[in-house]
């Protein structure tokens, strides 16, 4: 039975069954490789504006639980799966992944070949895409919904932190050895909210650090206000050429010489903050198994991915970066992909700043990176020191 029927911008098209809500949905379409935390990633705010691609044919296996919510609900634009499970068993779920699809509104579709699918886009780079089902599909010619998809905007110049992010400051504390409250925190950072997943304050405060967490258009003076030791930028959704109000205050960071660590879309903003350009991947990184060479001390890690940017910095030896002649020093590129020789990292040598294009709060995947948070904590302490 075909019910639903996923258009590609190029014309391709892929019949399918309804999965989830029964409807309409535009976005680009990408593809995450992940084999495991289907509910990390559909939670994920990077993800907004996005239909997703799983290449791992089997989902909804483990169902749904409250602790892996990576923010309070699914941001994916739409939801692209082989076969869902038709039963969801574990100790934790709480409920089904089709629930959640359902009650939510995320239009889905099922029975794809999916492999060929990401193949296409491997070939064809990540492109505009429609999912159609219900209504939406009842009595329309496959050159009209063509139509709809080749309406839908297109993520270069897309702008889309401030669609994700909280609206309101709030804090998460520092927590002791005990699990408990830390009074005296060791470090207070003030992050600034740009899709923010919950694992990467939780990683701080675990590490005794109060986070004060910004939305992304707080000011120069919001971000002071915190008192703070240190300064992070998340992940987020969009075009880092577009996030031009996130990039002057980075600058403004950044010549107040505070200690700054940023992730993923942070990565890219403190790339543009020092005058470096970014660019659109073919199709990108999203998945939970990319080596990345740390270029400091020679070692691997196996990090989790997702990205479709990524900063144009030249690999070899420090240069110094190119925003306003040299104001911001030398800078090397810390951090490579082994696949392709992307840029992974960014470290400033007459700064205190540093980022990662990859995510060591994991959530999912494996925790190699997790010792980066380490690295911000002492980066703090040694400005602490220094400032004494
Ligand atoms: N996870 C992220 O922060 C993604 C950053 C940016 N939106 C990209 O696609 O590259």
């Amino acid at each position: 039975m075909t019910d639903a029927v996923l258009v590609l911008e190029d014309g391709r098209t892929f019949a399918g069954q309804a999965y989830g809500a029964r409807g309409t949905t535009l976005g680009e379409i990408v593809f995450n490789t992940g084999m495991t935390g289907y509910q990390e990633t559909l939670t994920d705010p990077s993800y907004h504006r996005q239909i997703v691609v799983m290449t791992a044919p089997h989902i909804g296996n483990t169902g749904v639980n409250d602790d892996d919510q990576e923010s309070a609900r699914i941001w994916v634009a739409g939801y692209v799966v082989r076969d869902p499970a038709r039963r969801a068993s574990n100790w934790r779920s709480t409920r089904t992944l089709d629930d959640d699809l359902q009650e939510q509104g995320v239009v889905g579709i099922s029975g794809i070949d999916t492999r060929a699918l990401t193949r296409h886009l491997r070939e064809r780079g990540v492109m505009r895409a429609g999912v159609f089902s219900g209504d939406a599909l009842a009595g329309k010619e496959r050159d009209e919904l063509l139509a709809e998809v080749l309406a839908a905007p297109q993520m270069v110049g897309a702008d889309l932190a401030g669609e994700v992010s909280t609206d309101e400051a709030y804090v998460v504390e520092a927590l002791g050895a005990d699990g408990e409250k830390l009074e005296t925190p060791v470090a207070v950072v003030a992050a600034i909210d740009l899709g923010i997943k919950a694992m990467t304050p939780q990683r701080l405060a675990e590490r005794g650090v109060r986070v004060h967490v910004l939305p992304s258009n707080a000011s120069i003076d919001d971000v002071l206000a915190t008192e703070p030791d240190g300064v992070f930028f998340s992940n987020g959704p969009g075009d880092p050429s577009a996030a031009t109000h996130e990039i002057e205050l980075l600058r403004d960071v950044l010549d107040r010489k505070i200690p700054f660590f940023g992730i993923c879309y942070g990565n890219q903003l403190l790339g543009r903050a020092l005058g470096y350009g970014t660019y659109k991947l073919g199709y990108g990184h999203r998945g939970v198994n990319q080596p990345v060479m740390d270029r400091i001390t020679g070692k691997v890690e196996i990090t989790a991915h997702n990205h479709g940017f990524a900063v144009d910095a030249p690999l070899d030896g420090e240069s110094t970066a190119p925003h306003d002649d040299g104001r911001y020093g030398r800078v090397i590129v810390s951090h490579v992909d082994l696949n392709d020789d992307v840029v992974e990292g960014l470290q400033a040598l007459d700064l205190p700043a540093f980022s990662v294009q990859y995510h060591p709060e994991a959530a999912a995947g494996p925790h190699d990176a997790a010792h980066l948070f380490n690295r911000f904590v002492d980066l703090m302490n040694q400005n602490q020191k220094g400032a004494a």
